[in-house]
This record gives C-alpha cells, structure tokens and sequence, in this order.
C-alpha cells in the first residue's frame, strides 16, 4: 500500500542555513553489506547480491528515508545486484515502486583490478598496510591490473557487451571511476536535478566517493580519509546551479547529512576503514 509521504516545504527545511533555498535533492545511498562485504573481499564489479545483515540496513536506510518524508521523483543504480537489490528493498518500504528505475554501468563500484576476489586483511598480510592502504583510498595510483582471463574480468561477461572493449576497465584508481562517472552525471542525473526532482542513487562506496569528490570539491588528498557506510541514506540539498547547500548536521567535507546518529556514522565509518586492518574483527 501506498505509505502518506509529509513533503516538507522545500524553500523552508530547517536544515538549511536562513535564505538557502532547495531547487533539488539528492538522496545517495551505498547498497546494504553485501556477502563479499560479509567475507571481507575485494570486490569491485564482482556481481555479489546482499547479506540478510544488508538487506535488513537497507530496510533502515529506507524507513529512514520515509520517516523525512522524501517523494522519490527519480532513481538511478548501477549494473550490480547488489545496488539494485538496495533499490528495491528502499523503493518498496517506502510505497514508490513505480519510480523509475535506471541503470548504468557508469555508476559501478570502482573496478578492483587483480586484488578481485582477495582477502583484504590477507593482502595486508602479504604486501603490507601502506601498499594495501594505496591501492583502496589512493586517488590516482590504480590496483594491478586484472588479467583478461580472469572470469571477473568484466569483458567476459555479456552485462557488458555492449560497452566498447576499449572502456572496459582492468582495474581502477578513485580518479579513474570518478572520470567514468561524470559523463553519466552529466547526461542522465544532472537534467533531472536541474529540472527540480528528488533523485536517489543507489550505487558503491567508491563511485559516491567519486561523485561527493566532485560534488563537495573535496581535495585528492582528503578523499583519501572520507568513508561511505553501507546503508546509510546521503541527503544533500542542491540549489538551482547544483552546488550543494550547507545543511545542519553535515560533517565536513560533506555539506549533504547522513540519515544516522553522529556516534553511529562515526562507528560504521571507521568500521569500512578497518576492514584492512589486521588488529580489527576475525575475517
Ligand atoms: O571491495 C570493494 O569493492 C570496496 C567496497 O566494498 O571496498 P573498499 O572499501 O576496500 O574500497
């Protein structure tokens, strides 16, 4: 059944700063923990579906959303199941099945080269924390590459046949993924948010590092240390350029605000960074 959505007058969140006002909103959600998440596995565009764990954050994440009483106008998800099961589970808790759905291989996890498959903390243990710490937050220097026999070398699989050999990725940097992503932003995400609609992107903690980097104009530097959680509604409220409007209860660098409790999204922020730690957890 449809749920009773309250829209809050948009030129008059108490968010927002006196005299901003929202011309559109952007809604972006990272998929629930997914059963490589689970494994600790270097992922990237391995095709993984979602924990029970994750399909219960995404049921979170999407009563969160209802809650605020956000009316979804239009979404947008990558070709993984896991990102597009997050969808559905936010879509249907929230009564909006009808929206719109698109997807793009543009809005892809960042393509994890020859690490596709491994044990982060394994990795740490055979190459060491820094080299491990570079190939997952560095922005520019890419993990090794995948080899084209790879069965998760995405050339070998039909999802992509229709993408030019040549784009097709064996491995990638932050910039990398963020210069893949633009275009898609640009052709199918920006009309809709000029045109004044609430968007969600359900997509990868890399590809919304990429698209927070561009958004926030946040430095290479400090993209490093920025962590996106699994499950967590990122609410940002954009103006009529699309710069995105300071809100109360944002932590810098972002100007958007997560749908959790601050000591909660610390916790679940520091958890991502930990998962190539070898002190932390068991896996
Ligand atoms: O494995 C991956 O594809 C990503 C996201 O799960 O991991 P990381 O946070 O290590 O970049």
């Amino acid at each position: 059944a449809q749920l009773s959505v309250r829209r809050p007058s948009r030129a008059a969140s108490p968010l927002l700063a006196e005299n901003a006002e929202t011309h559109a909103t952007l809604i972006l959600l990272r998929h629930g923990q997914s059963v490589w998440n689970e494994a600790n596995l270097f992922t990237g565009w391995a095709d993984v579906g979602l924990t029970t764990l994750g399909k219960n954050e995404a049921a979170q994440g999407a009563t969160a959303l209802w809650r605020e009483g956000h009316t979804i106008d239009v979404a947008y998800t990558s070709l993984l199941k896991r990102a597009q099961q997050t969808l559905e589970i936010v879509l249907k808790i929230t009564g909006q099945e009808d929206v719109t759905v698109h997807r793009n291989w543009r809005l892809n996890e960042r393509m994890y080269g020859g690490l596709t498959g491994l044990n982060k903390k394994e990795t740490v243990a055979k190459y060491g924390d820094d080299q491990v710490k570079q190939w997952r937050r560095s922005y520019s220097l890419p993990p090794p590459p995948i080899d084209t026999d790879s069965e998760y070398w995405p050339g070998n699989d039909n999802k992509y046949a229709h993408i030019p050999t040549e784009e097709i990725p064996l491995s990638e940097c932050l910039k990398d993924t963020v210069e893949r992503c633009l275009p898609y932003w640009e052709s199918d995400i920006t009309p809709a948010l000029k045109r004044g609609k609430t968007v969600l992107v359900a997509a990868h903690g890399n590809s919304i590092r990429g698209i927070l980097k561009y958004l926030d104009g946040i430095s290479d530097d400090e993209i490093t240390s920025l962590e996106v959680p699994t499950g967590i509604p990122l609410v940002y409220e954009l103006d009529a350029d699309l710069k995105p409007l300071q809100m109360s209860g944002a932590v810098a660098p972002l100007s958007g605000r997560f749908l959790a409790d601050p000591e909660a999204l610390k916790k679940a922020q520091e958890e991502v960074a930990n998962q190539s730690k070898l002190r932390y957890g068991v896996k």
